[in-house]
């Protein structure tokens, strides 16, 4: 059994960055930018004005109330051609170019107007209510960095400086292979012991929310043949994800049979509650991961395994998913496994308080669907008393 420390840097270790892909810019949402976006224009492009009023040189109406000549008006997206001269003011409204001549703005709650002559009751200094040109951002800025997922909020800034595109890292293919004989697919047929396969769906999803592609693989029977047949179809995936028959019953199949058929493995079983008998290595070309079968050992171990993994694929950095929190209940000291207790994580007026569950069966979804994240118990702690400071992982979205 390997540290969890170790089967992790192991595990990132084999893979790197995927070839990136050009995709319009709407499909970019949540996808792990590959190439820098620098501005392609300057925005503001020009001094515009940042309220409607009345477009000054901000001298006039040094001393209020002050009468000046309106000579013209410039919507947003329109230019006054002239100069703003010494008495004079431009009708101006949001967005505006600021005409020549003029330094400030007076917003029209402050000026009445009778034709063209527009009393200002209050005075505005130079700059004021103008925005400079560049105020936002300049042509040839830097205003996106490779590795980062792409938000609504990256979109909009990339479409602000004219980018119909973006470079992004091409999706990873996720090959999942569920197996055993009791295993169907949700809608078939259960018989008197067979219970529906969760795992496949679960770890889909979890590959989706990472922003890899599943590719469903089917569920191998209990038996060399049908194990080996589907596995064949994970040849062109970025990664193999199994699940079940990880461990050593008669039926647990992934080792005896694949061993022999292509699969090197660079290790198996580590020191983790759950989640022992995770493995890593290659199926011939393939990187694979076989997640125990146990619901919670496979999505406990997806997100702490395969997150990573699916995330280095694209380049991306992994997100700092732990939290400090005080314990909300006592608990007893630990064996040699690292453990990963599902539980409530509230926050108070004293900070995170993290809940474990009393019951931590592996195979008990109920209780992941319930949980907030999971206690982290290192090896071998000693028993530990509700307020006890603990480090946590908090779910966030995916999982
Ligand atoms: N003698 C030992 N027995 C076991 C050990 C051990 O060290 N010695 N380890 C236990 C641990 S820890 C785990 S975790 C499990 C993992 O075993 P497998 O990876 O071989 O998983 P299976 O036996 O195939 O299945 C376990 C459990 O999970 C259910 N399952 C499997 N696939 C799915 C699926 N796709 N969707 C939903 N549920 C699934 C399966 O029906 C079993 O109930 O081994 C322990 N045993
Ligand atoms: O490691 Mo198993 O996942 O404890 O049930």
């Amino acid at each position: 059994m390997i540290p969890v420390a170790e089967a992790r840097a192991r595990i990132l270790s084999a893979f790197q960055a995927l070839p990136a892909e050009t995709v319009p810019l709407p499909e970019g949402l949540g996808r792990i930018l590959a190439e820098p976006v620098v501005a392609r224009l300057t925005q503001p492009p020009l001094d515009v004005s940042a309220m409607d009023g009345w477009a000054v040189r901000a001298t006039d109406v040094a001393t209020v109330p002050a009468t000046l000549r309106e000579i013209g008006r410039v919507p947003a997206g329109g230019r006054f051609e002239g100069t703003v001269g010494p008495g004079q003011c431009v009708r101006i409204f949001t967005g505006a170019p600021l005409p020549a001549g003029a330094d400030a703005v007076v917003i029209q709650e402050d000026a009445d107007a009778s034709g063209d002559s527009v009393t200002i009751r209050e005075g505005a200094g130079a700059g004021r209510y103008v925005r400079k040109a560049g105020l936002d951002f300049r042509a040839g800025d830097t205003l996106l960095q490779p590795g980062r997922r792409l938000t609504a909020r990256d979109i909009g800034i990339a479409a602000s400086t004219n980018h119909p595109w973006l470079r992004v890292r091409r999706r990873p293919r996720v090959a999942i292979l569920a197996t055993g004989d009791e295993i169907v697919m949700p809608g078939e047929a259960l018989g008197p012991s067979q219970i529906v396969s969760s795992n496949s769906h679960a770890l889909a999803a979890l590959v989706r929310s990472c922003g890899g592609q599943p590719i469903d693989l089917g569920i191998a029977r209990d038996d060399a043949e049908s194990l080996t047949a589907l596995a064949a179809g994970a040849r062109g995936a970025d990664l193999v994800v199994t699940t079940g028959g990880a461990s050593v019953g008669d039926h647990d199949l992934i080792r005896s049979v694949l061993g022999g058929r292509g699969l090197a493995l660079d290790f198996w079983t580590i020191a983790m509650r759950p989640g022992k008998p995770l493995m890593f290595g290659r199926l011939d070309d393939t990187p694979m991961l076989g997640l125990p079968g146990n619901p919670v050992s496979t999505m406990v171990c997806g997100w702490l395994f395969l997150r990573p993994a699916i995330l280095a694929l694209q380049g991306a950095a992994l997100p700092d998913d732990r939290i400090a929190a005080t314990l909300g209940r006592d608990l007893p000291a630990n064996d040699r496994r690292e453990d990963y207790l599902r539980a409530r994580i509230e926050r108070t007026e004293n900070g995170l308080v993290a809940t474990p569950f009393p019951a931590q069966d592996s195979s008990m979804l109920s209780l992941l669907a319930a949980a907030d994240g999971l206690v982290i118990r290192p090896p071998l702690a000693p028993a530990a008393a509700r307020g006890d400071a603990v480090e946590a992982v908090l779910f966030t979205d995916g999982i």
